[in-house]
């Protein structure tokens, strides 16, 4: 804050005027714009009065920090300095439970290396200064996110580190050569994840490629070395956006129920492609679609790219539309047979591997037995799923991609589960702690009416909760020794 250029001013000469946070302001122009009103700042606690902490029970940090109501300012309270903030960039909250334990202060990890740390930090302050900022705007406008934004992420290679470890980190020069790519692991991976979830914006995360950590694992993994050299580094330099078309009106979760489909021309050269999508994530400004249709042998994905035949419409959903959440509609699409991403009816595999592996009053208010119980099952709940997916993250680690696919797939399907589960509850005990700011758009409960609005999307993407954990406990099942009695 530019606080050394404001005067000192005697708390007794204050006057008319009102201090916050040891600050002196001059609201007699602001008065009448107040979107609180004028007769609350006329009150009698209020004018010439500290109303430090009146203005903190209604009001967000960042109200201070707009350009518009810094020029309020008008002095410093002599021999006093402002010692309240918001968010830091960059900085770790002090707030208890408000970091994963490993980044709490005095708390030890088995997993994280002062590498790993060290990368936090700079993720942190890069999401802060850069992705925060552009994330606000374009909720409060609905547009796509700033094409500046994703090229500041192609600069550190952000795109590429969110696909994980892997070959296609080789040769890239990652976070500005903090970490190496062979070096580079699932912790890494994760930590890039949580600082995504900690912009508070649902939407507006999947609006940044979300789409491509879906979309894009088919094409590397099972695409020809043609359509690689193609698609992956026009994707992976933010150029070109890929999304998963698989869900359609009639079929959510159940992919082999499917109704579009993909026939072969009479030359044998090219698919054509006939039916409609629908919740695809970054569907409106994709430029590849990794498709799951219908086709003689079974089920097969095909990689589309935009041309004709080729149809977007945004979906209005419970998020916010900077997600390019779209309806999508093929007639008649032609495209080369070499497009098809792995065995012809193998399209099941290509799908569910990567589908599992998604992750992704008075008295203060705590003085009220039922509200430290709400917060101690917030607590727990968010404790639980942090050790849960660390320890997974570790197996991923240690294990071949095989074995990550035939061990972890139930375990992954069941976090994924019990992680959404816990996210609505902790919503909606959060909305009750926040009465009705918990379910208003502006102001002190902003994020928590954001959280609880979007937190149903987590629930459902990449496997609705109660078919997920069906599918851990099958797995589970599976795995019984056949000679194991009570
Ligand atoms: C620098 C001084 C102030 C500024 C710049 C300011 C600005 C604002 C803004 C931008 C809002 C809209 C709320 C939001 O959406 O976050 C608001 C609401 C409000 N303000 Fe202020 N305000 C100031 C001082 C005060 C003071 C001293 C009081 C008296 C206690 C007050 C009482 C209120 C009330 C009652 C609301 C409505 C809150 C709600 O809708 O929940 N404001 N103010």
């Amino acid at each position: 804050m530019a606080s050394a250029q404001l005067r000192q001013i005697p708390r007794e000469e204050v006057g008319k005027w009102v201090i916050i946070d040891s600050t002196v302001y001059d609201l007699s122009r602001f008065k009448a714009m107040h979107p609180g009103g004028l007769s609350v700042l006329l009150d009698p606690e209020v004018a010439g009065q500290d109303a430090t902490e009146a203005f903190f029970a209604l009001h967000r940090y960042e109200v201070l920090e707009k350009p518009q109501y810094k020029r309020l300012r008008i002095g410093l309270v002599a021999g006093e300095k402002p010692h309240i903030h918001g968010r830091i960039a960059g900085e770790l909250s002090k707030v208890p439970y408000g970091e994963p334990s490993w980044l709490a202060d005095g708390y030890y990890s088995p997993y994280y290396s002062e590498g790993h740390r060290k990368f936090q930090k700079a993720v942190r302050q890069f999401f802060d200064e850069v992705v925060y900022p552009d994330a606000i705007d374009r909720e409060a406008d609905g547009k796509r996110p700033s094409q500046s934004v994703i090229d500041k992420m192609t600069e550190l290679n952000m795109h590429a580190m969110r696909m994980g470890p892997g070959k296609h980190l080789q040769g890239r020069v990652l976070m500005n050569g903090l970490v190496k790519p062979e070096e580079f692991d699932y912790f890494h991976e994760l930590i890039i994840t949580q600082e995504f979830a900690r912009s508070s914006l649902r939407g507006y995360g999947d609006g940044l490629l979300g789409g491509k950590v879906i979309g894009l694992p088919p094409v590397l993994n099972f695409g020809s070395e043609e359509l690689k050299a193609k698609v992956v580094p026009e994707v992976l330099s933010g150029k070109k956006f890929i999304c998963l078309a698989i869900s359609e009106a009639h079929a959510g979760s159940d992919v082999m129920g499917l109704q579009t489909t993909a026939k072969k021309s009479e030359d044998g050269k090219e698919w054509i492609i006939n039916g409609s999508k629908k919740w695809i994530t970054n569907g409106t400004f994709a430029d590849y679609f990794t498709v799951g249709c219908k086709t003689e042998d079974g089920f097969t994905v095909i990689l589309v790219e935009r041309g004709p035949g080729v149809e977007t419409k945004q979906i209005k959903t419970s998020y916010s539309t900077t997600a390019g959440t779209a309806y999508i509609t093929f007639d008649n699409v032609r495209v080369p047979v070499g497009n098809t991403l792995g065995e012809e009816g193998g399209g099941i595999f290509v799908i569910l591997r990567w589908t599992t592996q998604r992750k992704v009053f008075g008295k203060p208010l705590h003085s009220q037995a039922v509200i430290r119980a709400k917060l101690a099952g917030m607590i727990a709940r968010a404790e639980s799923v942090q050790n849960w997916l660390e320890n997974i993250t570790y197996q991923m680690c240690n294990m071949s991609y095989r074995q990550q696919a035939g061990t972890l797939a139930g375990p992954i399907a069941l976090l994924k589960s019990y992680s959404t589960s816990c996210g609505q509850d902790t919503a909606r005990d959060a909305v009750q702690i926040f009465g009705g700011r918990g379910i208003t758009q502006t102001g002190m409960g902003k994020f928590i009416e954001h959280y609880h609005r979007t937190i149903p999307f987590d629930s459902l993407l990449g496997g609705a909760e109660d078919v997920l954990a069906d599918l851990g406990v099958r797995q589970a099942l599976r795995a019984m020794p056949k000679d194991a009695r009570l």
